[in-house]
């Protein structure tokens, strides 16, 4: 059997390069063409980074040194109601410009984008993916900055984040990542909100109060702050204590239930052109919606079921 074999087909106007392990590249011949031929082999160094296919890709997002940032800019502890705002705001217009999202989650200093199994952005490179959303978030982030904060003047060093994808195979493991992202989230508000109401009301040194809360769990707590600051944990805001759930809702629930059929009553096929572009219209009409709510039980899931929903046609699986 021949193994690889490097072609380039030359036609009129175009090269055509298949010597490498990625999709053929189509560069326009020009005068400087005897110049790419010798240096054209570094594109050979790239690395073709898809991300498998039929999987859901989670972009999260995290805020670079953000401790650092908070104190620079005074955050208030153990939550800055501002900064979750601004956070949020950020998110909403990566949701709103990658229509491929079909939710995010966010809480502290991070966002979790979950792209639909079947998108095919960017050819679903990962770094593209990564990039594109971290870079997008940031500028977001930085553009909404004086308007959040009209009294707290932006300066260097920028607030800026790191991104990374991860694949889930099924919808059940992608709903036990956002589980674990709500559950840390909890685990962690709980936690700080204790520790800074002992620090600051209790007038505990940060050691001295460290020192009391480790080994406690969350009754400990929960009893920490109702009898000694008369709080009641779950009447603290649902913005800290379950984070913030961006969706894109329709109104019109079968638009996105699978049954999808073409004005002259066929079933449409999923596939088609006209079939993609329409589904990507009504993607982009569809409303931003932002809650903070449970996402770990069944009961939001249920109730909108088009969030996890299979492409048009397909089956719900899993
Ligand atoms: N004061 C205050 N701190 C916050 C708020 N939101 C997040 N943080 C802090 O931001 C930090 C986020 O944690 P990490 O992402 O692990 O830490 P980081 O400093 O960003 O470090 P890297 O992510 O490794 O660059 C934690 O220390 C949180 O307590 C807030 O609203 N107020
Ligand atoms: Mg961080
Ligand atoms: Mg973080």
């Amino acid at each position: 059997m021949c193994g690889r074999v490097n072609v380039v087909v030359l036609c009129r106007h175009l090269e055509i390069d298949f010597s490498t392990s990625q999709p053929p590249a189509i560069t326009a011949l020009h005068s400087t063409s005897m110049a790419n031929s010798e240096y054209g082999y570094v594109r050979n160094f790239e690395q073709w980074d898809a991300l498998p296919p039929s999987n859901w890709i989670v972009v999260r997002i995290d805020g670079r040194g953000f401790s650092k940032l908070c104190k620079k800019y005074d955050f208030e502890k153990p939550n800055d109601k501002r900064a979750l705002i601004l956070m949020n705001a950020a998110a909403i217009e990566v949701v709103r410009s990658l229509v491929d999202i079909v939710l995010a989650y966010g809480q502290s200093d991070e966002y979790s984008f979950v792209f639909h199994e079947s998108t095919t952005l960017f050819e679903r490179r990962a770094a593209k993916l990564a990039t594109t959303v971290a870079t997008a978030f940031t500028a977001e982030y930085c553009m909404q900055w004086s308007s959040v904060f009209p009294d707290k003047p932006l300066e260097r060093p920028f607030p800026t984040s790191d991104g990374r994808c991860v694949c889930y195979p099924k919808r059940k493991v992608l709903r036990d990542y956002l589980s674990w992202r709500q559950a840390d989230c909890h685990i962690n508000n709980l936690y700080n909100t204790t520790f800074w109401n002992m620090v600051l009301k209790g007038e505990m040194g940060n050691a001295e109060a460290e020192q009391a809360l480790k080994g406690t769990v969350a009754s400990d707590k929960n009893e920490i702050l109702f009898s000694r600051f008369g709080i009641n944990y779950n009447n603290e805001p649902l913005i800290y204590r379950k984070g913030t759930v961006i969706y894109r809702a329709y109104d019109d629930h079968n638009a996105h239930d699978g049954n999808a059929s073409t004005s002259d009553g066929k079933v449409a096929d999923p596939e088609s052109r006209t079939q993609m572009e329409k589904e990507r219209k009504k993607r982009m009409k569809a409303r931003v919606v932002l809650e903070h709510v449970d996402i770990i039980g069944d009961a939001f899931w249920d109730a909108r079921p088009y969030i996890l929903a299979a492409k048009r046609g397909e089956e719900m699986h899993e």
